[in-house]
């Protein structure tokens, strides 16, 4: 049985001591970046702080708002669907029955935010939304950091980093909650054991821990992710690419008492990108190549299908190459199999189990042996616990992971005759050598009924294995909307088909029809004697026809000129209301016009009047002037004083006259006024008529207006 024990021994890195960031290339950068790839060569994790580059305060925004999303009515949650495996929404998988998901695809790239929070919320979640961007970004941010570490600290050339970046173009987001076990002491699996199928995976969690990860040595190990901080997991891309140095760890959710809230985003490629191991990643002694070039979807279909096993699916493809190598190296081969045979000896029946990768079986062979030699549930790794029981032979971890038969021999020979068991039956041997070949045969008949029993328990564990995989992958794709649209596409398949046999029908109807017509045609063409004079006949009254075509078109074509010139001049001329308008605006000109006039011709008659006043005084003042002139000289003698009497009396004659000609004209001017007097007031009498004939006029056209006014223009 696996035992756990609290995480002491996984790392903890702060990228953002006292605040500051590292800097790329940096001494301290490069440090971190050693002690990162070691974490992921040995651990398969680390536990990361980062409060600069994803503050508090937008993690706690994401679990408030989570909580509320899961407390949705569960019709609104299952709105959220996805063809996908493990996409949409799962909540009522009968396998893992107590974790509800959310699976969002590519929130940096598409809208896929919006998409999801407008469904959720049809009136919209703006502040959600951006808190799901923005907590995505910043994660994929922190993988992509990881990713150029490694890169970094394998010495790999600087172009790798584009590859990695590709490694991490393909974003998964997961908003999870495992609701609380019912047996509410006993802590209980809400996520069972598995490697994810990213590049690589980071976590973060609301207050409950419950996240497990499982040791080389076989041991599980409870998490503890610090307040704000984050876990980060290598998954089953970045063991790949790393031709399996970096440790695809396994991990399971145990939970009790508490419900549990996560948040992860999963780095990985795009479905059709290949994933390669960089050559100086390879070598032939240490790390012979693990796995050929693969592509991601294929490996993602192993997945969906069998979780624990689709990487070394993928690695099988390269087992001719493997056995061939082994064979070359037949000495190692030959030890691998010596050690195999003292892992049988001892009781470990796997070791010679051949669905098991061999790495797998002394890894967990060795930690066996040295779990019942030291018998106590300490997590340390294999080298560790080596020193701890003495033993004499050095090992290190590359020799393990490598499969190095010549260093793993002598640490298995020695572990295996150390064994509690193993001592007894030594020791019992130098004190009973009286021991019976019975009780050896007994012993064997034990032992291979207790390997039966074992092979038994695991093949029901590969079997409930399956039907779990089977079950998870009914509930994510919907076997039941998978009949549903096979129903459907039945149904429209023998639509088609009776389509097709009507088109089919008709074709062959219309077929003959067609067929008879150029029968017919054939049959009169013959019949006709001379077929040339047709032939000339028929052409002679196309061009004809052709002709008179051409002439219409010129006639046509002139006629429509003639069409756009009047209407030109429509257009030119006033239209109805226009004209009333200017004939408003004429009368009040004329108006004015006649006013301006009257007082032009007052002036004109005062100014005549006027004239004719100043030469009668001129007249009058000559005169005076004559006779003042003349008075002195006329009065100093009777003849004078008789003259001037005679030509004053002429003068009063003269003016007689004159006053007698005046009044004349002015008799006859009187005379003119009162006929012109007459005639006005005719005139008048003719103008109100005219105005009145006008007014009604008027209403009768803006009458007639109202009723079909755009035809009038
Ligand atoms: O809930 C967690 O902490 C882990 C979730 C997980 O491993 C997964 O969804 O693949
Ligand atoms: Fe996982």
């Amino acid at each position: 049985m696996k035992s756990e024990s609290r995480n002491t021994m996984i790392p903890c890195f702060d990228f953002c001591k006292g605040g500051i960031g590292l800097k790329e290339g940096s001494e301290e950068w490069k440090e971190m970046s050693k002690n990162v790839r070691e974490a992921c060569e040995t651990h398969g994790c680390f536990l990361l702080m980062c409060d600069d580059i994803i503050p508090k305060s937008a993690c706690e925004e994401l679990f408030k708002n989570m909580k509320v999303l899961f407390d949705l009515p569960e019709e609104t949650k299952q709105k959220h669907v996805s063809p996908r495996p493990y996409r949409g929404y799962t909540g009522k998988n009968t396998v893992i029955p107590l974790c509800e998901g959310f699976g969002i695809d590519d929130i940096p790239h598409l809208d896929a935010a919006e998409a999801f929070t407008d469904l959720m919320w049809p009136q919209g979640n703006p502040l959600f939304c951006e808190t799901l961007k923005t907590m995505t970004l910043k994660m994929i941010e922190l993988c992509f950091l990881v990713l150029k570490m490694i890169v970094e600290s394998y010495g790999l050339p600087q172009h790798y980093i584009s590859k990695a970046e590709n490694m991490k173009s393909s974003t998964f987001t997961k908003l999870i909650k495992y609701k609380v076990p019912e047996s509410n002491n006993e802590s209980e699996l809400v996520l069972p054991a598995h490697t994810d199928n990213s590049t690589l995976t980071i976590l973060c969690q609301k207050d409950v821990q419950g996240l497990q990860v499982l040791s080389k040595t076989d041991k599980w190990i409870e998490l503890e992710i610090p307040q704000n901080g984050f876990v980060v997991l290598v998954s089953d891309i970045l063991k790949a690419w790393s031709n399996g140095r970096l440790h695809a760890v396994t991990h399971k959710v145990v939970l009790r008492e508490k419900e549990r809230y996560a948040f992860g985003v999963f780095a990985g490629p795009k479905e059709e990108m290949n994933i390669e191991v960089p050559d100086e990643l390879v070598d032939n002694q240490i790390h012979p190549l693990r796995y050929r070039p693969f592509n991601y979807g294929e490996y993602f279909n192993y997945y969906v299908s069998n979780p624990r096993e689709a990487l070394e699916l993928i690695a099988e493809r390269r087992k001719e190459r493997v056995e061939h190598t082994m064979e070359e190296e037949s000495s190692n081969s030959s030890t691998f199999q010596k050690i195999l045979d003292l892992l049988y000896a001892a009781g470990f029946l796997h070791a010679t189990d051949s669905d098991v990768p061999p790495s797998e079986k002394v890894i967990a062979g060795l930690s066996r042996c040295i779990a019942a030699i030291t018998d106590q549930d300490k997590t340390l790794d294999i080298v560790e616990s080596l020193e701890l029981v003495g033993c004499p032979h050095p090992l290190h971890l590359s020799h393990v992971q490598d499969l190095d038969a010549d260093a793993l021999f002598p640490v298995i020979q020695w572990l295996t005759s150390h064994l509690p068991q193993n001592q007894e039956h030594r020791a019992s041997e130098v004190s009973h050598a009286e021991h019976t070949s019975e009780e050896d045969e007994c012993r064997t008949s034990i032992e291979a009924l207790s390997g039966n029993l074992d092979e038994l328990n695991r093949k029901k564990m590969n079997v409930v294995k399956q039907l779990t995989t089977l079950q998870e992958r009914i509930s994510n794709e919907g076997a039941d909307s998978a009949a549903q649209k096979l129903i459907s596409l039945m149904t429209s398949l023998k639509d088609l088909d009776k389509q097709e046999n009507y088109f089919q029908f008709n074709r062959n109807s219309k077929h003959s029809e067609l067929q008879a017509d150029i029968t017919e045609l054939e049959r009169q063409i013959t019949n006709y004697s001379d077929n040339k004079n047709l032939s000339d006949g028929l052409h002679n009254s196309f061009s004809e026809l052709v002709e008179k075509v051409d002439l219409m078109k010129k006639q046509l074509a002139a006629r429509l000129r003639n069409i756009v010139a009047v209407r030109r001049q429509i257009d030119d001329l006033p239209c109805q209301s226009e004209v009333i308008q200017y004939e408003c605006r004429l009368s009040e000109l004329y108006a004015q016009i006649q006013g301006k006039h009257r007082q032009t011709h007052k002036y004109y008659a005062t100014y005549n009047a006027l004239l004719e006043i100043k030469e009668l005084m001129l007249k009058e003042t000559s005169l005076l002037n004559s006779i003042i002139s003349q008075f002195q000289e006329a009065f100093s003698s009777t003849d004078g004083r008789i003259k001037l009497v005679h030509s004053m009396e002429g003068i009063v004659k003269g003016s007689q006259q004159k006053l007698e000609r005046v009044r004349v004209g002015l008799q006859e001017e009187e005379t003119i006024r009162n006929d012109l007097k007459g005639r006005y007031a005719a005139a008048i009498g003719e103008q109100k008529r005219c105005y009145s004939l006008s007014k009604a006029f008027q209403a009768q056209c803006s009458k007639k207006g109202s009723e079909n006014w755009p035809q009038d223009k």
